[in-house]
């Protein structure tokens, strides 16, 4: 088994990581002790912008008027594939109540997160499917309080953003970008509720804030930047694939896209279209995806099928994008993505922006150990038990014989106590 590699990745100069960490570390100390003001001075200087900071419900309800009607529509139209699916994934999970032993019963329960905080990034794009995936998803999962913070932008927040948040059901909205803007949420500025848990995707600066703040509050991952993979055989079409590589290179220079397939033909193909089709774009997104298709981008040869997906696996891509026969193979074999595309008919740019399936995903790797942002992340499963007199004996001495063995006597004599019968018990 072998797989050869017709363009490899020669990789981007070493980023400042450590550097960003230092930056995080001291926003958050500022933020902390000096909140607002601190704040303040921040959206100022990185951002440009004084305010105002909460945008007014009444101007929240009335963004669409700046909006195009198919815009409009396009948005309704993806909340609400985005809200069924949601609600599906709710429905699939549940609370149970079960008789372990007789008369000793135990159950879960599925507690919503009192308050969620949503992070939609600005920057070069609007990202208005950041604020659809994020909000709705929350407000499926039956958390009460959503709040969401987004940078301003050149002009202010896009309106198509914050109609985005209102469609889906943000209660309270700020502009406010990067590390103030988790720092708002997460400490509670400017009024709002404390966040019990981040969520969203961002910058670097973004992911590390919410990982320097994790513990007390929780977030939904440590998210890097976007990457795609696209597995393909003969009956794939090079153009196809290759637009669907250019395409998602736009995200921008750190972003990787990588092809594995077993048909040389396609390959070459692909390798000689995809710089045309970046060519064709507009700037500023040509110049993002020419330096990340040169960099990051990778075209991967195999032998035979299974080598194609141990490769897909190995590289536990955010997407993965299968234009291949027998779609159901696939979809079994295949085990570590954040969000698998099936068939040529779909692409990745559904996913991202209105298919259903979220697209808050695992990058760089991530997709090893977790999924995507889902209702799970804002649910708590917690457990209860209960016992009944007859099921005291046999529990109480398995308990007691274990604590003994542990060291725990303190433990041993609670477990002790409650085999002495009630009435005795209430007298001591
Ligand atoms: N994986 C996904 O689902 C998904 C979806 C959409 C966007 N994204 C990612 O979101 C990110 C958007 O990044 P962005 O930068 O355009 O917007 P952003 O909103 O994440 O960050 C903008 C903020 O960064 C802060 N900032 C910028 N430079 C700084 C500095 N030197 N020091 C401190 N703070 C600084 C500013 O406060 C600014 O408000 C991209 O990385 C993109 O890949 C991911
Ligand atoms: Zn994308």
């Amino acid at each position: 088994m072998s797989v050869t590699s017709l363009k490899s990745a020669p990789g981007l100069p070493a980023q400042g990581v450590a550097d960003c960490a230092d930056t995080v570390q001291i926003m958050l100390a500022r933020l902390r002790r000096e909140r607002e003001s601190a704040a303040r001075d921040y959206a100022a200087r990185l951002d440009g912008w004084d305010g105002p900071f909460e945008i007014a419900p009444e101007t929240l309800a009335a963004a669409h008027r700046q909006l195009d009607a198919e815009l409009v529509e396009a948005i309704g139209y993806a909340h609400a594939n985005i809200r069924a699916f949601a609600e599906a994934q709710r429905a699939s999970v549940t609370e149970f109540e079960t008789e372990l032993r007789p008369g000793l019963v135990a159950g879960q329960r599925l507690i919503p997160v009192g308050c969620a905080g949503a992070y939609v990034p600005g920057g070069r794009y609007a990202h208005v499917a950041s604020a659809l995936m994020t909000v709705t998803t929350a407000r499926a999962a039956g958390v009460p309080e959503v709040v969401a913070c987004t940078p301003p932008g050149r002009d202010g927040p896009h309106p198509a953003v914050l109609h985005a948040l209102h469609v889906a059901g943000a209660d309270r909205v700020l502009v406010l970008g990067g590390v103030q803007g988790i720092a708002a949420m997460a400490l509670g500025l400017f009024g709002l509720p404390e966040a019990d848990i981040l969520v969203g995707p961002g910058n670097a600066f973004v992911a590390e804030a919410k990982r320097q703040l994790f513990g007390p509050v929780g977030i939904d991952m440590v998210a890097g930047p976007t990457d795609s993979l696209v597995i393909a055989d003969a009956s794939a079409s090079a153009e196809t694939v290759a637009a669907d590589l250019a395409g998602q290179a736009e995200h921008g220079a750190t972003s990787p896209v990588w092809l594995v397939t077993d048909h040389r033909p396609l390959a070459e193909a692909v390798l000689r279209r995809v710089p045309q089709l970046i060519d064709a774009l507009p700037e500023p997104n040509r110049s993002a995806a020419r330096e990340a298709w040169a960099a990051l981008g990778e075209v991967m040869l195999a032998d035979s099928r299974e080598e194609m997906a141990a490769t897909a696996d190995r590289y536990a891509p955010e997407h993965l994008h299968v234009q291949a026969a027998d779609l159901d193979w696939w979809r079994a074999r295949l085990c570590a993505y954040g969000s698998l595309f099936l068939g040529a008919e779909t692409t990745v740019a559904f996913g991202d922006k209105a298919a259903g399936p979220n697209h808050v995903l695992p990058t760089s790797g991530a997709a090893r150990h977790t999924g995507g942002l889902s209702v799970h992340k804002f649910l708590k499963t917690v457990t209860w038990q209960r016992v009944a007199p007859h099921a005291l004996p046999d529990l109480a001495r398995a308990t007691a014989t274990i604590s003994r063995a542990e060291g725990m006597e303190g433990h041993a004599r609670t477990a002790d106590m409650r085999l002495a019968p009630r009435a005795q018990r209430l007298a001591e």
